[in-house]
């Protein structure tokens, strides 16, 4: 049994071109791609799908989400949060493990791997803590967890604060060839601020995040991998002097590779309304110049892949304030509009830098075979709307949290259908 998606809009990425093909797929990779000028295929007896000239691409890669499971259920679990992937055409997640337990035991990578097989509807690649319940004191069983089926180490939510711990992590993960991805923060820099060091903070007479507290341990973490060799993955970089400084690293041929969030990428903290806590996120919006500066790496390639960050929080939880509420906004349901309509219909970037930047550049950086429009790659593809403009409204969302500074903004470029593993997982109403 085999599916044709008829007449997809494809970029091709030798050309730089978009060409409208039919795409077969069976058993779970794809099968056939067809030039659409040829004419219609026997799909005689196979199921078919017309995408009359959307976009199919590689379905979307995030390798930095919060799904909550287990322990936080009231926020997000397995089934919400891979549903709200799927509708912003996601088909591979990693989620992070400040869960409850912390996933910091096998036993506990075990329980996502098969809530994600029985209730999730995308891939789901777990991560587990580099240390037990994200303290910073003591390191958890690499092997088991690795064992276990973990991607890679993180005590993300938390930075590392003592050097010593992050070195040891560092051996030990480059011995067993696994990343350490690492959430940025010294504590002693942050001292209880909600909101970024800058205008916002000065106007609210608030005290501000500097800059610093992340690009102090980027600085840290790239001298600690070049004297371990692990490949060191940086998390959520939002300031211009992170980006400096893996940009030195990677011309010193420093095994580092870095993401950034759709929110960095378009807010800076002028443009926070007021004390609304879903403008509240870790690392906070940044000034300006830092916007500037992440545009600018992720564009030169100092910044490999975008992220979204997805952090689900419940509305009670947000109706703290800005000063009281957690940290965090959703991210899957608006990330490919927000950046299409943003960097692509404007001229500033080709569909395809987008596109690479969000399958098969995470694909390389983190070792999937997925992410690439070929025959012979996992079946997992995403549909997309370039034409239709509509408003982000947060209480639509597939996600229990509807946390986002994005309610209300019109956008283009909203996925209508997601194939995971040669099967449609979620089509729009
Ligand atoms: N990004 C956030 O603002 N919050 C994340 C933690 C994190 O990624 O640091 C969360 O778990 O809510
Ligand atoms: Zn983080």
């Amino acid at each position: 049994m085999a599916t044709w998606i008829l007449n997809g809009l494809v970029w091709n990425e030798t050309t730089g071109e978009t060409e409208l093909k039919h795409i077969r797929i069976a058993e779970g990779v794809i099968a056939q791609i067809e030039d659409a000028a040829a004419g219609r295929p026997d799909t005689n007896g196979h199921d078919t799908i017309d995408a009359n000239g959307k976009l199919v691409s590689a379905g979307f890669i995030d390798m930095h989400v919060h799904l909550r499971e287990p322990g936080f259920e009231y926020k997000e679990d397995i089934a919400s949060g891979t549903r709200s992937a799927a509708a912003g055409g996601f088909t591979t997640i990693a989620c992070m493990p400040n869960t409850r337990p912390v996933t910091d035991t096998a036993e506990t990578v075990r329980y996502i791997l098969d809530k994600a097989a029985s209730a999730g509807i995308v891939n789901v690649l777990p991560y587990a803590a580099i240390t037990k319940n994200e303290l910073g004191r003591e390191l958890t069983d690499f092997a088991a967890l690795k064992e276990a089926g973990a991607v890679g180490f993180t005590d993300d939510g938390v930075g590392v604060q003592n050097a010593q711990m992050m070195k040891d992590a560092m051996k030990l993960a480059a011995s067993m060839n696994m990343p350490v991805i690492a959430h940025c923060e010294d504590d002693s820099l942050v001292v209880g601020a909600a909101v970024t060091e800058g205008k916002f903070a000065a106007a609210n007479g608030l005290k501000g995040i500097p800059n610093e507290s992340e690009a102090i341990h980027v600085g840290r973490d790239i001298l600690l991998a070049e004297a371990t060799g692990v490949h060191y993955h940086v998390c959520h970089v939002s300031t211009e002097q992170s980006v400096r400084l893996i940009r030195h690293a990677k011309q010193f041929g420093i095994n580092v590779t870095a993401e950034v969030c759709p929110h960095h990428l378009i807010l800076s903290d002028e443009d926070i309304p007021g004390m609304d806590a879903n403008w509240k996120m870790n690392p906070p919006l940044r000034t300006p110049r830092d916007v500037q500066a992440v545009i600018e790496g992720l564009q030169d390639g100092t910044l490999d892949i975008i992220v979204t960050d997805h952090a689900p929080h419940s509305a009670e939880e947000k109706a703290k304030g800005m000063l009281l509420a957690p940290f965090g906004i959703t991210g899957f349901e608006t990330a490919f509009p927000l950046l299409y309509t943003r960097f692509v219909r404007t001229g500033r970037w080709t569909l395809g830098f987008l596109l690479q930047r969000m399958t098969s550049d995470p694909a390389r950086v983190f070792g999937l075979q997925s992410g690439v429009l070929n025959v012979g790659a996992p079946a997992d593809l995403t549909i997309v709307d370039l034409e239709n403009e509509r408003e982000v409204k947060p209480e639509t969302f597939a996600s229990k949290g509807k946390n986002t500074p994005f309610g209300g903004w019109k956008l283009f470029g909203w996925p209508t259908a997601t194939i995971v593993n040669g099967s449609l997982v979620w089509s729009e109403q």
